[in-house]
């Protein structure tokens, strides 16, 4: 759609919200940029437009809105399903996410990363891989960069390398990478996306656009995404931490290797690189098949997926004190991720859970302390249902805390010597911080404060 002179309306004043007012004025659209928190000042959104120009809303919105309106572009933070989107749904006025609106002006090719786990590991390892062959490379997306922010940078040879969440991939049309993943599928979010069916089918958009000449990277050990091999549109390249694929990257040993059905050759050893546990050798078994779909030679592949370094709220040491060990896995925020981070730890462990209720059921998260977890300290939303959990399993060792600060003294007072204690606490952080970066940066300096 061509969208100078089209008046827009974007909803959000986020990072996605901001990207996309910058995008559209550079294309000459007239903007109107909306957002439903009245406690929102008119003030600091236009600090954050930083010169650019559009008409603010905040709160209630116009009853006639509709009709003025060519386009409405959304964050991924804002429900399809919200009053608002409906009234223009019904107006039928073009809805569009902020990824479709960016994807309209990417002139180069794009690599895309969906699924419930490992989706930032993957990405920024896919993105260093491929920064490493072409200088034009763009790493945008859930990963925290705004893809309207950087589109107008592609050209003919450049890469997107994006990281796609399911929010962003409910208001995709035309979006259309030339390489897509879908690293695995399992409960999250259901809050928003109500069925577990209605979720895969939304990550399963991803490859929605694409066809046999592109490439859909599918992990073989979940059982959806190997049901969803057989109807993908795009050329399927299979990953596996447990057996060989016709086609594509898996574990065996110690090793990791690639067949192309013909040739099979090993990539590296899992001691020759920084990060650990399966979870991670899948994601790194993602990137090479994504990679190496993407033409990028191996000996580039090989030689940075050895650099990589896990990234910040992922399992990350934080320090020893009284010899108790420390870790920071903020990022746990469902509770698979959780489990692989629990599954990782190799001392008697003081658990921290508990956060925002996104309709996650707590049992596998239970059932994982394994006599391996002495103690859960709860704290937010999910506390008391996370105790529920813990008495159907007979675990009784948990207390609950107020506030990060609490659970720290808590944990410090209860370790004994060579335990660790691990915050990943198998739910989103909002509620009580603003994001999981900012609960696990809290986590740090209360650990470095003892
Ligand atoms: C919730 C979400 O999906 N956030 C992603 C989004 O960040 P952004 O800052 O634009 O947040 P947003 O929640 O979409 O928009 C926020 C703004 O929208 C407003 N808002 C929100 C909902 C609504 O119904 N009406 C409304 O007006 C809020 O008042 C707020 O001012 O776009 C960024 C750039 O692409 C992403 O990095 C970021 O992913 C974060 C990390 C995330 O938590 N993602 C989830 C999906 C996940 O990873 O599991
Ligand atoms: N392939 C994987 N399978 C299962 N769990 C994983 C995988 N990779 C990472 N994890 C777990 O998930 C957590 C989040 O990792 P990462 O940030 O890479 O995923 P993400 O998909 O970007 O998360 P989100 O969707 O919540 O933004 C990690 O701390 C780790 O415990
Ligand atoms: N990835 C978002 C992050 C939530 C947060 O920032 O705490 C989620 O799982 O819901």
């Amino acid at each position: 759609m061509e969208l100078n002179n089209k008046k827009v309306m974007v909803v959000g004043t986020g990072i996605s919200g901001i990207g996309a007012i910058d995008l559209l004025n550079k294309a000459g659209a007239d903007c109107i940029i909306y957002d439903g928190n009245e406690k929102l000042s008119r003030e600091d959104i236009s600090k954050k437009l930083k010169g650019n120009k559009a008409e603010i809303i905040i709160g209630k919105l116009p009853e006639d809105i509709t009709n003025q309106v060519d386009l409405l572009v959304i964050s991924p933070g804002v429900p399809v399903d919200s009053p608002i989107v409906e009234q223009f749904k019904k107006a039928e006025v073009p809805v569009w996410g902020e990824i479709e609106l960016a994807y309209n002006y990417d002139k180069g090719r794009i690599i895309a990363i969906t699924g419930t786990n490992g989706k930032t590991t993957t990405t920024a390892l896919v993105g260093q891989i491929v920064k490493a062959y072409n200088e034009k490379t763009f790493v945008v997306g859930n990963i925290g960069n705004s893809y309207t922010g950087e589109v107008l940078n592609t050209s003919n040879d450049s890469y997107t390398v994006a990281e796609i969440s399911s929010f962003q991939l409910e208001t995709i049309h035309k979006f259309h990478p030339v390489v897509s993943a879908i690293l695995n599928i399992t409960p999250d979010h259901l809050n928003r996306h109500h069925t577990m069916e209605c979720y895969s089918k939304t990550k399963e958009n991803i490859s929605m656009n694409q066809t046999k000449d592109d490439v859909c990277v599918l992990n073989m050990e979940d059982e959806e995404l190997y049901r969803f091999g057989s109807e993908c549109p795009a050329k399927v390249v299979w990953f596996s931490s447990k057996r060989k694929p016709e086609i594509g990257a898996y574990v065996q040993g110690d090793d990791i290797r690639y067949t192309d059905g013909t040739t099979d050759e090993l990539m590296l050893n899992v001691h020759d690189m920084n990060l650990l546990g399966t979870h991670n050798y899948e994601n790194v078994c993602a990137a090479i098949a994504m990679t190496k779909a993407a033409g990028i030679p191996d000996d580039i592949i090989v030689q940075q997926v050895k650099k990589f370094k896990a990234v910040e709220h992922r399992i990350e040491y934080v320090a020893t004190k009284n010899d108790v060990w420390y870790y920071n896995d903020s990022k746990g925020t469902n509770p698979e991720a959780s489990v692989k981070a629990i599954e990782a730890m190799v001392r008697p462990t003081i658990l921290i859970g508990g956060g925002y209720d996104k309709g996650s059921e707590f049992d596998m998260y239970v059932k994982a302390f394994k006599g391996k977890v002495k103690k859960l300290v709860l704290i937010g939303q999910t506390a008391n249902k996370i105790a529920q959990t813990c008495d159907k399993y007979g675990f009784k060792d948990y207390v609950f805390a107020n506030d990060l600060k609490e659970v720290v003294d808590i944990c410090a007072a209860s370790a004994d010597k060579g335990d660790a204690v691990l915050l990943s606490p198998a739910c989103a952080s909002w509620g009580m911080f603003d994001n999981y970066e900012q609960r696990g940066d809290m986590f740090k300096q209360y650990v470095n404060e003892l």
